[in-house]
């Protein structure tokens, strides 16, 4: 049976998470657990939301891709990649643009990938605000060169990426049903 990795890409705050839990929400498709060097936020579980790592330990995995973001390391292993592909042939990750265009050089067209945007960039200092972002750690992740980088489509990723318009999640909901209708389709 064909695999299929849906990746879901776009800056801090357009809905890469809430996206990916709807796909496994209403797909039952298994999100890769990513491994990461930043602290948890309020809320998130090591082994369910990221495998929260030391510098040391992180060095442990054997990564397809790994990056920086604002000053954290984040990695996705070869073996969350197996465990989603264990249960699943269709399988969701949540990478960063530099991760994303990895994973459409690496894996052709067994990667999905989906470029998320907003029409008001502002909206999104106010979803992590009423998310309850560390008002330092979010200071910090608004000044990187990452977040302004993963505000714009890679010209990597034209033609290569679905770009949706996050404003309003119904609609978005509907344009990931297409996706998702047409990728297991082809
Ligand atoms: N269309 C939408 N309209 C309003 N709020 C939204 C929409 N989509 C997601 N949100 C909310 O915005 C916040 C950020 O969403 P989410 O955590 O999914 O973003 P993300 O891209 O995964 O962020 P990060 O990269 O920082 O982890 C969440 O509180 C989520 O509920
Ligand atoms: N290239 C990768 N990007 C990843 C990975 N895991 C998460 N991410 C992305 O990093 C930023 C910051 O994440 P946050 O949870 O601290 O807000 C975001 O764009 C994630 O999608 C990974 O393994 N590789």
């Amino acid at each position: 049976m064909k695999k299929r990795v849906f990746v879901i890409t776009g800056a801090t705050g357009t809905g890469k998470t809430t996206v990916s839990d709807y796909l496994r929400d209403y797909y039952h498709m298994p999100k890769v657990i990513t491994h990461t060097t930043r602290p948890p936020r309020k809320g998130e579980m090591n082994g369910v939301d990221y495998y929260f790592e030391n510098d040391e330990s992180f060095d442990q995995n054997h990564y397809l891709e790994q990056v920086a973001y604002a000053g954290y390391r984040y990695g996705s292993s070869h073996e969350g990649l197996d465990a989603a592909f264990e249960s699943n042939p269709y399988i969701t990750i949540v990478l960063d643009t530099k991760g994303a265009v990895t994973y459409a050089e690496q894996l052709g067209e067994e990667a999905v990938i989906i470029f998320l945007t907003v029409s008001q960039d502002a909206d999104l200092i106010d979803r992590m605000t009423k998310r309850g972002d560390d008002s330092m750690m979010l200071k910090e992740r608004l000044d990187s060169p990452e977040y302004r980088r993963d505000l714009t489509l890679p010209s990597a990723l034209k033609n290569v990426a679905h770009v949706i318009v996050n404003d309003n999640l119904a609609t978005t909901k509907v344009k990931i049903d297409d996706i998702v209708t047409a990728a297991i389709a082809n």
